[in-house]
C-alpha cells in the first residue's frame, strides 16, 4: 500500500498562562497536523509539534515519504532520517532534554508513524493497540496535571481555571481535574516558585487528596543539594521526583541521596543515554513520550528494554490535540511496563480539538481505548479549517516560554539551578 499524498498542517489553539521553569505558556499553543493518504484510498492521522522549524523538516519529509510502502517502517524511517540529514532541531524552551541529531530523526518521523499505523489498523479493520501488542488495560489512567498559573493572560479576562499561586488554588484546581476527570493521581509542573514553597504545595495537596500517588517536576532548576533537601523533605510522599536537577551525573547523585525514585523526560530522551543513566542509577521512572522516541512502535520497545533493567514506565505530555491522546492511548494500553498513570495536558485544552468529538473520553481518570480501527479518531475538518487560522494569524511561530515571560517580569532568568 503507497504513500499518494501527505498534507502537513499547522495549527495554533489557545492556552492557558501555565507557569514553569521555562516561563509561562503563550496565549496560542502550536501542533501540526499530518494526514497520509495512499493509493488505495485510506487517511491516517498523526500529530507532531508546530514549532516551525520542526514544522520546515516535518514537510521536508513528507515529500520524501510519497510513493513508500506504509509496511515499510524501516524504509520509512531510512527516508525520514534522509531527509533531516545532519539538521539538529532544538526547542527554545529546554523542557524535553537536549537535541541530537537521532532525536530530531526520531520526533519528525513520529508523526507519519502514527499515521501509518492508523492506516494499517483500517486496512485490518483493528484498532492501533492490537498492531502494537494487543491491549493488557482496556482504558488508559492519566494523572491529573496542576501548573501554578495566572488567572489569566495578561490583559485579558479571568479564564475558565483561575489563579493558583499558593496551595489553596493548586487544591482547588486539583478538585476541579479530580471532581471533572476521576482523575487518580495527581503530577506538580513546579520549578516556579521556591522549592520549600512548592513541597507546602505537595502538602497540601496530600492533605486534601490522601489516596492519590502524588509527583513534582521541577524541570530541572534545582541544584543536586536542593534536591536531595526537597527530596528529603518529601519522604514518603511523592511516588515520584521528577528531574529534580539537571543532566545524569546530576540525577544520579539525586537518586543516591533521595528517598524516592526519580523520573525523568529530560536526561534521558533518545536511545544513547540509556546506557549511562542505567550504569548511573540515575532514574526509576522514564516518562516515555512518542513524539520524541521515535512513534509508538519504537517506545514500545525502549520501554521493555527499560523494564528489563529495572526501570518502570510512565508518560511524558506537552500541550497536544486528541489525534496525539488516541496515540497516547493506543501506546499506554498495548505496553504492560507503563504501569504509572500517563501525564496529559487535555483539560487545560477545554475541549478545543480537531478530532470529532465522542471517540476520546475520561472515566474515572482513564480514557477507553477508542473501539474503532486505526486510532479510532476522526478528522473534523471545520476544527482544522479554524485552528489553522488561527496559527495563520496568532502570529507565533515557536514555543517560546522565556520571551513571553519577560514581557511582564524581564529579570526572568532561566538559569539552572536556579535554586
Ligand atoms: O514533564 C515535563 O517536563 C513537561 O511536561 C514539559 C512541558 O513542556 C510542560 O512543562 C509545559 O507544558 O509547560
Ligand atoms: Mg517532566
Amino acid at each position: 500500500m503507497l504513500i499518494r499524498e501527505i498534507t502537513v498542517t499547522p495549527v495554533a489553539f489557545r492556552d492557558p498562562p501555565l507557569l514553569n521553569a521555562a516561563g509561562v505558556h503563550q496565549p496560542w499553543a502550536l501542533r501540526t497536523v499530518v494526514e497520509v493518504v495512499t493509493d488505495e484510498g485510506l487517511t491516517g492521522l498523526g500529530e507532531t509539534y508546530g514549532d516551525l522549524d520542526h514544522l520546515d523538516e516535518v514537510r521536508r519529509a513528507a515529500t520524501a515519504l510519497v510513493g513508500l510502502d506504509v509496511y515499510r517502517h524501516n524504509d520509512l524511517y531510512a527516508a525520514v532520517a534522509r531527509s533531516v540529514g545532519d539538521a539538529v532541531v532544538t526547542d527554545r524552551h529546554g523542557l524535553i532534554g537536549a537535541a541530537t541529531r537521532e532525536k530530531t530523526v526520531d520526533r519528525v518521523f513520529s508523526p507519519f508513524e502514527v499515521a501509518c499505523l492508523d492506516i494499517k489498523g483500517k486496512a485490518a479493520g483493528r484498532p492501533v493497540v492490537d498492531l502494537l501488542g494487543g491491549r493488557v488495560r482496556d482504558a488508559v489512567p492519566y494523572s491529573a496535571y496542576l501548573f501554578y498559573k495566572w488567572a489569566g493572560h495578561p490583559g485579558e479576562a479571568e479564564d475558565a481555571f483561575g489563579a493558583a499561586l499558593d496551595p489553596e488554588g493548586l487544591v482547588e484546581q486539583a478538585r476541579l481535574f479530580v471532581d471533572r476527570y476521576g482523575f487518580r493521581s495527581i503530577k506538580l509542573k513546579g520549578g516556579v516558585l521556591p522549592p520549600m514553597e512548592e513541597a507546602d504545595g505537595i502538602r497540601a495537596l496530600r492533605d486534601a487528596f490522601p489516596g492519590h500517588p502524588l509527583r513534582l517536576d521541577p524541570n530541572a532548576v534545582w541544584s543536586v543539594e536542593t534536591s536531595i533537601e526537597v527530596g528529603r523533605a518529601l519522604d514518603g510522599v511523592l511516588e515520584y521526583l521528577e528531574d529534580p536537577t539537571e543532566g545524569i551525573d546530576g540525577m544520579a547523585r539525586v537518586a543516591a541521596e533521595a528517598p524516592m525514585p526519580l523520573a525523568t523526560n529530560m536526561c534521558v530522551v533518545t536511545p544513547g543515554h540509556l546506557a549511562p543513566a542505567i550504569e548511573r542509577r540515575a532514574i526509576g521512572v522514564l516518562l516515555i513520550d512518542h513524539h520524541y522516541w521515535g512513534g509508538l512502535l519504537r517506545s514500545s520497545h525502549i520501554a521493555t528494554l527499560c523494564a528489563t533493567f529495572g526501570i518502570e514506565l510512565s508518560m511524558h505530555s506537552n500541550s497536544h490535540l486528541g489525534i496525539s491522546l488516541a496515540a497516547m492511548t493506543h501506546l499506554a494500553a498495548a505496553t504492560p511496563a507503563i504501569t504509572h498513570a500517563c501525564d496529559t495536558h487535555t483539560p487545560w485544552q477545554a475541549g478545543q480539538d480537531v478530532v470529532a468529538p465522542g471517540a476520546l473520553r475520561f472515566v474515572d481518570g482513564a480514557v477507553p481505548v477508542p473501539d474503532g480501527p486505526g486510532l479510532g479518531v476522526e478528522l473534523d475538518r471545520d476544527a482544522l479549517a479554524v485552528m489553522n487560522e488561527q496559527y495563520e494569524k496568532c502570529g507565533i511561530r515557536a514555543r517560546d516560554d522565556a520571551t513571553y515571560m519577560r514581557a511582564f517580569e524581564p529579570s526572568f532568568s532561566t538559569r539552572r539551578p536556579r535554586w
